[in-house]
C-alpha cells in the first residue's frame, strides 16, 4: 500500500465512521490555524495605535483581540473533544471490520501462521488510532500550514530574508522526522514477536490454567526471567531508537534556536534605527516563533501520520487478507446427507514444510451409520475430522458430501449441518446455560430464555443436568471465578469452577443441542469421564444414533466396538476397516490393541481379586 493510498483509505475510514464529527473537526482545525495569525496582527495594530488612534478605534481593536483570544481557546477545546470522539467512532468501525475480516477466514491455517499472528496483533493495536492519527496528522499539518502561511506573509513584509531562512531551516527537520518515523515503524514491527513471547510468559505467570504446574514445578522464576529477557530485548531496540531521535531532534532544536536568535538581534537593531515600530518587533518575534512552531508542528504531525500509516498498513492487510480457503463463486447448496461422505485418496500436510499426515486416505462414511476412527497418537484421526469440517482443504484428493466436493459447497451451510465435540473443546467463562446454548445460536445476537427446555434436555443427555440445575443460580450460574456479571456483583462467590469431566459433559451437551444435524463428530468425547459416566454416555449415543451419521474417535476401544464400521489409521492410511468382529477375526493392529487393552483390564481385575 502506498503512503498516498493509505492516507486516502484512512481518511475514508474516518469519514465513514463519523462524517459530522470529521466535518466539525475540520472546521475547528481551519479556525485554529487562522486565529493565531489574527491575534498577532491585532496585537501589532493595538500596540502601534496606542498613541495616535482614537479611543473608539482602540476599543474595537482591543475587543476584536479579546474575542480572538476567546475563540482560540474555545476552538482548541472543541477540536480536542472532536478528536477524541472521532477516535472512539473510528475505533468502533475498525474493530468491527477487523473482527469481521478474521471471521471471514474460514479455515485455521492463517491463525496458525506466526507471521499472520504478528500482523494481527499490530492490526489490533493500531486499527483504532491508525486512522485517527492520520486524520490528526493531516488536519494538524494543514492547520499548521495555514498558520505558517500567515506568519510567513507577515515575516516577508518585515524581512523577506528571514522568511526564507526560517523555511529553509525547516526542510531538514521534515526529512529527518520522516526517516525517524519509518525507523520507528520498523522497530515496532521488529519487536512484535518478542512482545508476543513476553505476553505469553506474562500470561503463564498469572493464568489460572497454568498456575498448578507453575507452582508445583516451580516454573514461576523461569517464566519471569524469560519474560524479562524478552522485554529487555524489545527495550534495547526502543532505547536505540529513542537515542537516535534524541540526537536528531536536539540538533534540529539548536538550528531553530540559532535562526530565532539571529532574527531577534536583527529586529532589535532595526527598531533602534527606526526601521521597525514596537508593534513590528512584537509581530516579528511572534512570526518567527509562529513559523518555527508551525514548521515543527507540520513535521511532527506528518511524521506521526506517516508512522501511523505504516502501522495502519497491517490493519489494511488483515482486513483485505484473501480467505485461507477458496470458496467457489457459485457454491452449491448443501442438501441433507443422503448417501454419505467419502474421503477419496486424501493426502494432507499442514504446510509444505510439514511432513505428510495423511497419505492417500480412502474412506466412506455411509449415511446413518457410525464410523469409529482408531489409531496411535499422531496417526491423523483429528486431522481427518478437521478436513471433514473443512478447516483445511486436502493437499491432494477430495472429501465428497453425497458426491460433491466440499470445496464446491457453501462453507457456512456445510458447517450448519455438522455438530462436534473436539478433543480440545472450549470452556467458556459464561453462564452454564450460555455454555450449552452456544451450540446452536444460528446467527442470534443474544441468547434468550426461550430454549430453556432444549438446553435442559441436552444437559440431561450429557448427564450434567442435575449438577447445573443444583448450582447457586441454576443454569444462570457463571462457570467462572474470573469474571463476575451484573447479578454476581454483590456476591462474587456465586461463580463456580467445574471439574474436567464436568466440563466435558457441558461440551457434549453443547454438541447435543445441535445434534439434529446431519453429522455428529465426537473426538475423544469421553476421555475425561469416569467409567460409569462413559458407559452412560455411550448408551445414550447409541440410542440417539439411529438414522444419524456419526464419526467417533476414541482410544478406549471398548467404546467403539458398537460402531457400524471401525477404521484403523496407520501411517496416514486406512490400514483396516470393518466391524469389531471382522477386525478381531482379521487379527491385525485393531485386534492387537484391543487384546492389549482387554488384558490390561483383566490383569488389573485379577490382581484386585
Ligand atoms: N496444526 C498443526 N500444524 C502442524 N502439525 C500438526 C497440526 N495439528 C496436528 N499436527 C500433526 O499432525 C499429526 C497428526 O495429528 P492428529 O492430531 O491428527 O493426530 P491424532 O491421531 O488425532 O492423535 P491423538 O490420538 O494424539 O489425538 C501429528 O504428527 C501432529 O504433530
Amino acid at each position: 500500500m502506498t503512503t498516498r493510498r493509505g492516507a486516502v483509505e484512512a481518511l475514508g475510514v474516518a469519514w465513514r465512521a463519523a462524517p459530522a464529527v470529521l466535518a466539525g473537526y475540520l472546521a475547528a482545525t481551519v479556525l485554529g490555524g487562522v486565529v493565531p495569525v489574527l491575534v498577532a496582527w491585532l496585537t501589532k495594530l493595538v500596540l502601534d495605535r496606542i498613541g495616535p488612534a482614537a479611543a473608539g478605534e482602540l476599543l474595537v481593536l482591543a475587543g476584536a483581540l479579546a474575542v480572538s483570544g476567546v475563540l482560540l481557546v474555545v476552538v482548541a477545546q472543541a477540536a480536542k473533544y472532536l478528536q477524541l470522539e472521532l477516535g472512539r467512532r473510528i475505533g468502533l468501525l475498525t474493530r468491527d471490520r477487523l473482527y469481521t475480516a478474521t471471521g471471514r477466514l474460514g479455515g485455521l491455517a492463517r491463525l496458525e501462521d506466526p507471521a499472520f499472528q504478528d500482523r494481527l496483533r499490530m492490526a489490533q493495536q493500531h486499527s483504532r488510532n491508525g486512522p485517527s492519527a492520520v486524520v490528526d496528522g493531516v488536519l494538524g499539518a494543514a492547520q499548521s500550514a495555514l498558520t505558517l502561511l500567515g506568519f510567513l506573509a507577515t515575516l516577508a513584509t518585515l524581512n523577506w530574508l528571514m522568511a526564507v531562512v526560517a523555511v529553509v531551516a525547516g526542510g531538514p527537520a521534515l526529512i529527518v522526522e520522516l526517516r525517524l518515523s519509518r525507523r520507528r515503524a520498523e522497530v515496532m514491527q521488529g519487536i512484535t514477536p518478542a512482545e508476543r513471547r513476553e505476553f505469553f510468559y506474562a500470561d503463564l505467570l498469572t493464568s489460572l490454567e497454568a498456575a498448578k504446574e507453575a507452582r508445583l514445578f516451580g516454573l514461576g522464576p523461569l517464566f519471569r526471567r524469560r519474560m524479562l529477557t524478552e522485554l529487555s530485548a524489545a527495550d534495547a531496540e526502543r532505547r536505540a531508537l529513542d537515542r537516535r531521535e534524541f540526537a536528531a531532534q536536539g540538533m534540529l532544536g539548536v538550528l531553530s534556536a540559532v535562526v530565532a536568535g539571529g532574527g531577534l538581534v536583527w529586529a532589535i537593531f532595526a527598531a533602534r534605527d527606526g526601521r521597525l515600530t514596537i508593534g513590528d518587533v512584537v509581530v516579528f518575534v511572534a512570526a518567527v516563533a509562529g513559523v518555527q512552531a508551525a514548521l515543527g508542528m507540520i513535521v511532527d504531525k506528518l511524521a506521526t501520520a506517516h508512522n501511523a500509516l505504516l502501522l495502519f498498513g497491517h490493519y489494511h492487510a488483515v482486513t483485505r487478507a484473501e480467505p485461507d480457503l477458496g470458496e467457489s463463486a457459485q457454491p452449491v447448496a448443501v442438501e441433507p446427507l443422503e448417501r454419505g461422505i467419502e474421503f477419496r485418496d486424501v493426502w494432507f500436510r499442514y504446510s509444505d514444510s510439514h511432513p505428510w499426515v495423511l497419505q492417500g486416505v480412502d474412506l466412506f462414511i455411509p449415511f446413518g451409520q457410525s464410523v469409529a476412527l482408531v489409531g496411535h497418537n499422531g496417526a491423523g484421526k483429528s486431522t481427518l475430522v478437521k478436513l471433514l469440517c473443512r478447516f483445511y482443504d486436502p493437499t491432494r484428493g477430495a472429501v465428497l458430501w453425497d458426491g460433491v466436493d466440499l470445496r464446491d459447497l457453501s462453507l457456512a451451510e456445510l458447517r450448519r449441518r455438522i455438530s462436534a465435540v473436539f478433543q480440545d473443546f472450549m470452556c467458556y467463562e459464561l453462564s452454564a446455560r450460555e455454555n450449552i446454548e452456544l451450540g446452536d445460536v444460528d446467527g442470534a445476537d443474544d441468547l434468550g430464555d426461550d430454549r430453556r427446555d432444549a438446553v435442559a434436555l441436552a444437559a440431561k443427555r450429557a448427564g450434567i443436568h442435575d449438577l447445573l440445575d443444583g448450582l447457586p443460580r441454576g443454569y444462570r450460574t457463571l462457570l467462572s471465578r474470573i469474571f463476575i456479571d451484573e447479578e454476581d456483583k454483590a456476591n462474587p462467590e456465586t461463580g463456580v469452577l467445574l471439574s474436567g469431566g464436568q466440563w466435558q459433559r457441558v461440551a457434549l451437551a453443547r454438541a447435543f443441542l445441535r445434534d439434529a444435524r446431519d453429522l455428529l463428530i465426537l473426538d475423544e468425547p469421553a476421555s475425561g469421564l469416569d467409567a460409569e459416566a462413559e458407559h452412560a454416555i455411550h448408551t445414550e449415543l447409541t440410542a440417539h444414533r439411529a438414522g444419524r451419521t456419526s464419526v467417533l474417535i476414541s482410544h478406549r476401544l471398548g467404546s467403539v466396538r458398537d460402531a457400524d464400521r471401525i477404521a484403523v489409521l496407520v501411517d496416514g492410511r486406512v490400514a483396516e476397516l470393518g466391524t469389531h468382529h471382522e477386525l478381531i477375526e482379521a487379527g491385525g493392529t485393531y485386534a492387537r490393541l484391543f487384546q492389549l487393552q482387554a488384558s490390561g483390564y483383566e490383569s488389573r481385575a485379577g490382581a484386585a481379586k
